[in-house]
C-alpha cells in the first residue's frame, strides 16, 4: 500500500454483500484509489430513498455541512503508521477553488493521507473528528465479552438520535453472535423508520437483512394504558371512586382525596405507560422461550420521561400498596353483600392484577438498579443546552442509582480543512458544548463516545451496521 492519499467512496453494494462478517474491514468496503491518487473514483451505491424522517434529520443538519460520509469521503490512512485514522476531507485540499459545501453541486471529497502512527485497533479506518479531544473508545469488547443477558436502555433529549443508535447497538450485538431484542418503550416510536420495517404491532418481529437473531419490538402505549385501567378498574368500566360510590362509600373516598387514587387509577401518571411497556417486556423475557436472548436494548422516551420512569415504581408501589389494603379493607365489611350481587369475583380479579402489576414494578425498580446486568447510557449532541440535560439527566440516575458509564455524543460535526461561515460558528458552538462535558462533574467521569453526523439516511439495517462500526469500537 503506497503512503499518499487515498481516494474513495463507500461502495454501498458492498458494505451489503459483506455484512456478515463480524467485523468487516471498512478499507475493503471502499473502492481506494490507485497509486498516484489522481482518479476519481467510481460512483457509490446511493444509500436508501429520502422518507419523512429525513426532513427531521435535514433540519438538523447544517446547510453547509463541510464533508458528507455518505458521499464516503473517508480518508484512511496506510497501517504503517502507530495511529489509524479515517476522516473526511473536501476536494478543496485538492482544488483549493472548489467549495466543500453541499451548494456546491460539483463537490467531491478526497482521502487524504498523513504521517501518522498507528495504535493497535480492530478496524483500519476509525472516524475521528477535529472537534473530539476527549473523545475515547466505546469499550465495545467489554460489552459483547459478558455471556449473560445484559439490558442497555439508551436515553436522552428528544431528537439526538437514541434510536439510531439503540438500534445501531443491536445491529452490532447480534452480528457479534448475541441474540437480540431491541424495545421501544417511546410512545412516539421510530424504530420501524430507523430499520425500515413495519414493527408496530405490539409483537416480536425479526428484523429483515441480518442472518444473525434480532428482534423488534414497539410497544403499544395506548394498549399499555389500556391495560393498567382495566387492571386497576374494579369491573369493566368503574374506577375506584365508582366502585367505592357503588358500594355506598362514596364519602370515604372523597376522604381518600389526597391519595389520588382516582386520579392515578383514572388518568395513568406520565410515564407511567413507559414502566408498564418495561415490565410487560420484563415479563416477556423472563419466559424460557426467550432464554437465548442475551442482549436486550431499550430505545427510552425522552428525558422528561425516563426522569418520571425511574421515581415510578417507588411511586406505584406505595400507591397501589395503598390501595390494596383499602380494597382489602372495603372487601371485607362488603364481600357479603358484593358476592350476592355477583361482584366479588370482579373484585378480586382486579385486586390480583394489581398486586401482579406491583411485583412487576418492584421488579423494574430492580432491573434499573442492578450494576451487574444493567447500564444506562446517555445519548446527547454537541449543544449547550443538551449537554445541560444530559448533566441532569446522569444526576438523577446516579440519585437513584441506575448504573451509568458512557455518554454518546452524536452529530458531531466531521472535521473540515475549510468551513462555511455557519458551519465554522456551529463547529465553535459544538467545541464549546465538548468543553462543558470534559468539565462538567457529573459527565466528566463518563466514557465519552462521538459519533460524527453523517449526510446518509440512518435508516435500514445496512446504515444501521455502518453507524454501529462507527460508534461501538
Ligand atoms: N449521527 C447522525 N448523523 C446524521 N443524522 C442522524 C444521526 N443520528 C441520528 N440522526 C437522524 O436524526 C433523526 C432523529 O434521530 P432518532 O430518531 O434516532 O432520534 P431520537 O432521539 O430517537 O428521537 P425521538 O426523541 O424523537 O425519539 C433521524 O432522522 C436520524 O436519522
Amino acid at each position: 500500500m503506497p503512503h499518499g492519499p487515498l481516494v474513495g467512496h463507500l461502495d454501498w453494494a458492498k458494505y451489503n454483500s459483506r455484512k456478515r462478517e463480524t467485523q468487516p474491514n471498512i478499507r475493503n468496503l471502499l473502492s481506494i484509489d490507485s497509486p498516484g491518487h489522481t482518479k476519481s473514483f467510481p460512483s457509490h451505491t446511493e444509500p436508501p430513498k429520502p422518507t419523512k424522517t429525513e426532513s427531521k434529520r435535514k433540519a438538523m443538519a447544517p446547510r453547509c455541512l463541510p464533508t458528507s460520509i455518505s458521499r464516503m469521503s473517508i480518508y484512511g490512512f496506510p497501517s504503517r503508521n502507530s495511529i489509524s485514522h479515517m476522516g473526511l476531507f473536501p476536494d478543496t485540499l485538492r482544488n483549493p477553488n472548489r467549495l466543500p459545501c453541499w451548494r456546491d453541486s460539483s463537490r467531491s471529497f478526497s482521502f487524504i493521507s498523513l504521517p501518522i502512527t498507528r495504535r493497535p485497533t480492530r478496524y483500519s479506518f476509525q472516524v475521528r473528528s477535529i472537534a473530539a479531544p476527549t473523545e475515547a473508545v466505546a469499550g465495545f469488547d467489554e460489552m459483547v465479552a459478558e455471556t449473560q443477558r445484559k439490558y442497555y436502555m439508551l436515553g436522552g433529549k428528544g431528537g439526538v438520535g437514541k434510536t439510531s443508535c439503540a438500534a445501531a447497538l443491536a445491529v452490532k450485538f447480534a452480528n457479534s453472535g448475541h441474540p437480540t431484542i431491541v424495545v421501544s418503550t417511546d410512545p412516539a416510536h421510530s424504530l420501524s423508520d430507523s430499520f425500515a420495517q413495519d414493527l408496530t404491532g405490539g409483537t416480536l418481529v425479526p428484523v429483515d437483512g441480518l442472518d444473525s437473531p434480532l428482534f423488534a419490538l414497539e410497544i403499544n402505549p395506548e394498549k399499555a394504558k389500556e391495560e393498567f385501567r382495566n387492571a386497576s378498574q374494579s369491573n369493566g368500566s368503574t374506577g375506584v371512586k365508582d366502585f367505592m360510590d357503588s358500594m355506598g362509600l362514596g364519602m370515604l373516598a372523597e376522604q381518600l382525596g389526597e391519595l389520588k387514587l382516582g386520579e392515578l387509577l383514572d388518568t395513568p401518571p406520565p410515564g407511567l405507560d413507559e414502566a408498564i411497556a418495561i415490565s410487560k417486556v420484563m415479563q416477556f423475557v423472563e419466559a424460557p422461550e426467550y432464554n437465548m436472548f442475551s442482549r436486550i436494548i431499550f430505545d427510552t422516551a425522552p428525558t422528561g420521561h425516563t426522569l418520571r420512569l425511574l421515581s415510578l415504581p417507588d411511586f406505584l408501589d406505595k400507591s397501589i400498596g395503598k390501595i390494596m389494603t383499602l380494597r382489602k379493607k372495603i372487601a371485607s365489611a362488603t364481600s357479603a353483600i358484593k358476592s350476592v350481587f355477583g361482584q366479588e369475583e370482579a373484585r378480586q380479579d382486579a385486586s390480583d392484577k394489581l398486586e401482579k402489576l406491583r411485583e412487576r414494578m418492584i421488579k423494574v425498580r430492580e432491573l434499573f438498579r442492578n450494576t451487574e446486568s444493567t447500564e444506562f447510557i446517555i445519548v446527547t449532541i454537541p449543544t449547550v443546552m443538551a449537554v445541560s440535560e444530559s448533566s441532569r439527566l446522569h444526576a438523577s440516575l446516579v440519585k437513584e442509582s441506575v448504573p451509568v458509564k458512557r455518554l454518546i455524543v452524536n452529530q458531531v460535526l466531521p472535521p473540515s480543512a475549510s468551513d462555511c461561515k455557519f458551519c465554522a460558528v456551529k463547529r465553535k458552538d459544538q467545541m464549546r458544548a465538548l468543553d462543558m462535558i470534559k468539565n462538567d462533574p457529573e459527565l466528566m467521569s463518563l466514557t465519552l463516545i462521538q459519533a460524527p453526523l453523517v449526510d446518509v439516511e440512518i435508516r435500514g439495517v445496512p446504515a444501521l451496521r455502518f453507524l454501529g462500526d462507527i460508534i461501538w469500537k
